[in-house]
């Protein structure tokens, strides 16, 4: 039950997790925000948040509360994780540790293993998975920006149903096949490797082609993956994945002019996991392109396209070669035998 007593308490408040509590409490629910140190200051100030059909402009948000405290965790009446897949064991120590035992948990993580992992580790808890489809960059300290398009589709359960009655509804949709869902999106985040070995806005990334050329070409292995693994996925956005492939391939003039006006990309964008291979954080590789290689390993299948995006992300973090050129890319995933 949602209520001031019992808010909303996301969990990992950073991009996505300040990005939907400025969004929910500005629609009314009681949101507390359980991140770093560094969000502390965001009391004082509030922060700024743009782009959205819900900010129209920049608009303060000043009523989600920021905590550093795990022990808000104890009077959730949802907790909404919104940590990165390599936070994930910590977190789930702090919710068996801090918080009641029938306090429902919805998972936003990017990646299909996340869910399954906090299901196996909490069995005795409501769990429900969720899909973030849009890019959020923070633009400076206190200023998130929204930077491309999409509703976030939720799991239909009874936290679900309760989460978006209380929200009005607004910006969310629930699924009865969220897993359909999930694998749609990973699809989509197949492309965070290339982002992050580009070294450029997701908006500049993708205007070029041989960076296109190496996304298309995991893309392609990863339906390929799916179908021989029978994973059936949900379209992520206006177009279903092969004609995705078939844009991606496009020449820069076609693409350029008509793809990434559909998406509505600002110059801004960026990954997420650009800003971690950035910022010299562990990235989520394991959770994205390697869920491609696991899926293909576990039935009988090769993915080596994804299998060389895991090695390069995982030399850059390990202080190998950080960025890219599209060429250079290009030869490096599809010139190896
Ligand atoms: N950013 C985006 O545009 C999108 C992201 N996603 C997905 O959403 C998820 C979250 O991504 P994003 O918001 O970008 O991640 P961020 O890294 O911006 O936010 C997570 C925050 O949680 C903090 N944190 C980690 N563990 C704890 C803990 N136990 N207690 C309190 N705070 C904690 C992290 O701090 P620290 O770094 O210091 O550990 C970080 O500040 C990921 O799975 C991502 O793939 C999905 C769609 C779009
Ligand atoms: C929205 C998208 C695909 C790209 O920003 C993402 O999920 C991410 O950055 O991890």
């Amino acid at each position: 039950m949602i209520s001031p007593e019992s808010p909303v308490v996301i969990l990992g408040a950073g991009a996505i997790g300040c990005y939907l509590g400025a969004q929910w409490a500005a629609a009314g629910v009681p949101v507390t925000l359980l991140g770093r140190d560094r969000l502390l200051s965001l009391n004082d100030t509030g922060f700024a948040v743009e782009g959205g059909p819900d900010f129209t402009g920049a608009e303060l948000a000043r009523n989600p509360k920021v905590t550093t405290e795990p022990a808000v965790l104890a009077n959730a009446g949802l907790i909404v994780l919104t940590v990165k897949s390599t936070a994930l064991d910590a977190a789930v120590s702090q919710i068996s540790t801090f918080s009641a035992s029938h306090t429902p948990v919805l998972c936003l993580l990017n990646g299909i293993a996340p869910v399954r992992r906090l299901a196996a580790a909490l069995p005795e808890r409501e769990i429900s998975a969720g899909m973030v489809p849009f890019n959020v960059v923070w633009r400076n300290a206190s200023t998130l920006r929204r930077s491309s398009v999409g509703e976030v589709i939720l799991e239909r359960s009874p936290a679900t149903r309760a989460l978006s009655a209380a929200i009005g509804g607004s910006g969310i949709s629930l699924s009865d096949d969220i897993r359909a869902v999930q694998y749609g999106k990973l699809l989509l985040n197949l492309n965070n490797p290339v982002n992050a070995l580009s070294g450029k806005s997701l908006y500049h990334q993708l205007r070029e082609r041989p960076y296109r050329l190496v996304y298309a070409a995991a893309l392609q292995e990863a339906l390929d993956v799916y179908e021989g693994a029978q994973i059936a996925h949900a379209k992520s956005g206006p177009l279903p994945a092969n004609r995705i492939v078939q844009m991606l391939r496009a020449p820069d003039w076609l693409f350029n002019t008509v793809a990434l006006r559909l998406q509505k990309l600002d110059p801004q964008s960026q990954t997420s996991m650009a800003q971690d291979l950035a910022a010299g954080k562990p990235t989520e590789i394991d959770t994205i392109n390697g869920e491609i290689v696991d899926l293909a390993t576990a039935t009988g299948q090769i993915a080596p396209v994804n299998t060389k995006l895991v090695e390069l992300v995982k030399s850059a973090s390990a202080g190998g070669q950080k960025t890219y050129t599209g060429a250079e890319l290009h030869r490096a995933v599809l010139s190896t035998p």
